[in-house]
């Protein structure tokens, strides 16, 4: 595969960060543009971000400048494809100028998630649903475009639901979350309200959860997703853990399904299986026996953070099954996500290259 040069806007956030630790090292993109709020811009990465991860900061990145965040004024040449990871307000303005500018915008954003002709795509799920960005005037006119992934909870829910929807049809979900502080970005929740304690409350987070499960299982026909016909509903709340979101889900099909059936469903679910992208995980769905898993601190790095686990399948007095599904919110759920969609949009050929002559080794 041609490598490709990409810029990240939000690189100095929680998920700005994840982009830079999966990216700085990844077969198929170079970063060569940084940007992130004006209070940023024209400092070196390593000056503008108070770096979170556990793994070093790599020194070329830590020199880079911070560009300005919009697509004219950078100093070097713009990139095609710009991973973004900002608030959904600034997405709202930011994102589509550069998709007029003709780049692929990669969003993590909820700002754009539910337009009509915008997918929201999971690749193990809907990935036929990328075909949507032809419909988009920014594609039509510059050939830039935006795709979006979806809110983390939401991923690792759909991921562990749609070989369930492929096999049973699903009719009606319950779900409960606990997601970790990393999910309301840095500084993120005051450590005095979340220090031993639950807060029952993210602001539009059910919302999200339940509108953006009923697209991403959906259909698309011709140019719209018909939404999944299945009533869905959340209670979502934050949990003292660092990363890693878990959800507790009850499920109720529109055939019957035995506990064997459900384990087939979830072991058999490849989708992307010939396809060889960097950062998908070999089984995205993976089970766990043990009747405590899964746990954020032990599971969530499975397949390098992109696997979801489930665990404790188990029949529902009131739907018709029950189980635990574990992702890692901020890899899986966020800046993982988008690269793979990346992958998936460079193998489709809507991703231009480098030319030769820029590619640095
Ligand atoms: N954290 C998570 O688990 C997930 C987050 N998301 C979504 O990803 C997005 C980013 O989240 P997260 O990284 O957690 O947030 P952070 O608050 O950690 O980071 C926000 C980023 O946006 C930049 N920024 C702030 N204001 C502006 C502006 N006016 N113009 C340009 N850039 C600006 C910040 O730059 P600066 O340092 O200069 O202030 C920073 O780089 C959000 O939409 C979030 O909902 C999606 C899935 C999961
Ligand atoms: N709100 C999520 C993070 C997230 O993904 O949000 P959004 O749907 O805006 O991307 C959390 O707090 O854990």
């Amino acid at each position: 595969m041609e490598r490709r040069n990409v810029g990240i806007l939000g690189a100095t956030g929680m998920v700005g960060q994840r982009f830079i630790q999966l990216l700085h090292n990844h077969p198929w993109f170079n970063i060569t543009w940084l940007a992130a709020s004006d209070r940023s811009q024209g400092k070196t990465y390593g000056e503008a971000c108070k770096w979170k991860l556990d793994t070093p900061l790599p020194k070329h990145i830590a020199a880079m400048t911070m560009q300005p965040n919009v697509p004219q004024g950078a100093t070097g040449e713009l990139p095609h494809i710009i991973f973004a990871a900002l608030d959904s307000d600034i997405a709202k303005e930011l994102e589509p100028k550069f998709a007029a500018a003709g780049c692929a915008v990669i969003s993590n954003s909820s700002a754009f998630r539910m337009a009509a002709d915008v997918p929201l795509v999971v690749p193990e799920v809907n990935g036929d649903h990328l075909d949507m960005i032809e419909q988009q005037s920014w594609r039509k006119d510059s050939g830039g475009y935006i795709v979006t992934n979806p809110n983390c909870s939401a991923i690792g829910l759909v991921l562990a639901l749609k070989p369930l929807e492929t096999k049973f049809g699903i009719e009606s979900i319950f779900v409960s979350t606990m997601q970790a502080v990393s999910g309301a970005g840095y500084p993120g929740v005051p450590s005095l309200d979340i220090m031993g304690n639950v807060i029952p409350f993210i602001k539009n987070e059910e919302e999200k959860l339940q509108e953006e499960v009923a697209k991403l299982l959906g259909t698309l026909r011709g140019d719209e997703v018909a939404m999944l016909d299945a009533k869905v509903s959340a209670h979502c709340n934050r949990v003292a853990v660092e990363d890693g979101h878990t959800e507790c889900v009850s499920i109720k099909f529109k055939r019957k399904a035995t506990r064997e059936e459900i384990l087939a469903a979830w072991s058999e679910f490849d989708p992307l299986h010939g396809q060889h992208l960097p950062t998908a995980p070999e089984n995205p769905v993976q089970f766990e026996d043990a009747p405590d898993r899964p746990q954020p601190r032990l599971d969530r790095m499975r397949g390098a953070g992109m696997a979801a686990t489930v665990g404790r399948l188990r029949e529902c007095p009131l739907l018709d099954w029950k189980f635990v599904v574990l992702s890692h919110n901020t890899i899986r759920g966020a800046a993982g996500a988008a690269v793979l969609n990346a992958e998936v949009l460079a193998r489709l050929g809507k991703l231009k290259p480098v030319k030769p002559a820029a590619v640095t080794a």
